[in-house]
């Protein structure tokens, strides 16, 4: 399958805050989407759930438009995991994951023993089968990013679309996310993932986007898009890429000029 964006122009009220993008995420593909805070990472995602209204372009799965989808059909393909938030309600952790297979049931459904199934099995394969009757209002902000992460897991959807999911969690945690990112990969979902760490790209992407002002920089395989030169440019600060034993790239920040 694919998910594609067409000249996807996004912003708010008469506002544009991307210039025309095209690019597309196919499954068994995880595509990270790199820029500066501020750049429309956040608001392009929106613009694919359908949660913001797109000012021009379109959005096609597998090639047909889904701007007419009903939203129980785009959530049965998309399923998104953004910034840890806290709801108002007091739900348990379980029955916030639970939540995820709203987009399976009939009009007036209620989960059947398979979707509580479901649910547990993505609440354990998180590590949070000890949470799982805590309250989602009182655990802590890396928790709650397990938690949204597990609730898209169990969406089943094709393509899931993850926005900063490490950015509020510990090292331990981070590679727990990043190994789920890689099985989901290899499972032959599409993923759509934004970090602010080339590292995590370099370890998991199979393309990377760079965004800036709004404005798509470069897309490609790790290797060819996030070089010293344009990352430096992108983040307007002095870095160094380094390759370890084994194949692999860091990225560190140096601290002094020259
Ligand atoms: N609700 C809104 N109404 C108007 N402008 C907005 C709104 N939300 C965000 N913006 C503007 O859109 C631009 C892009 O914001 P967006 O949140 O998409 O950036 P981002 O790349 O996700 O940033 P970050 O890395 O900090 O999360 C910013 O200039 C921001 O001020």
């Amino acid at each position: 399958m694919k998910l594609e964006l067409r000249n996807l122009v996004c912003g708010y009220g008469a506002k544009s805050i991307t210039e025309p993008i095209s690019l597309s995420v196919s499954s068994g593909e995880a595509l990270y989407l790199l820029g500066p805070n501020g750049s429309g990472k956040t608001t392009l995602f929106k613009t694919i759930l359908g949660l913001l209204q797109k000012k021009s372009g379109g959005i096609f799965i597998d090639g047909e438009d889904v701007s007419h989808w009903p939203q129980r059909r785009l959530a049965r393909a998309l399923a998104y995991v953004p910034q840890a938030h806290t709801p108002p309600f007091p739900f348990s952790v379980r029955e916030v994951v639970l939540t995820a297979r709203t987009a399976h049931l009939g009009f007036f459904g209620t989960p059947s023993r398979a979707d509580e199934k479901i649910a547990d099995h993505a609440i354990e394969t998180l590590g949070l089968s000890y949470l799982a009757h805590a309250r989602y209002t009182e655990i802590s902000g890396g928790e709650r990013q397990l938690v949204l992460i597990a609730r898209a897991v169990a969406q089943e959807s094709q393509f899931l679309v993850l926005d900063e999911p490490t950015s509020n969690l510990d090292f331990g945690n981070q590679v727990k996310v990043l190994k789920k990112v890689r099985e989901l990969t290899q499972r032959g979902l599409g993923l759509l993932i934004t970090t602010h760490l080339p590292d995590q790209a370099f370890l998991c992407a199979s393309r990377v986007a760079l965004l800036r002002q709004g404005k798509l920089m470069a897309l490609g395989k790790p290797q060819e898009v996030l070089t010293e030169a344009l990352l430096c440019e992108t983040y307007s600060t002095s870095l160094k890429l380094a390759a370890l034993d084994g194949g692999l790239t860091v990225c560190v920040p140096l601290l002094q000029e020259g």
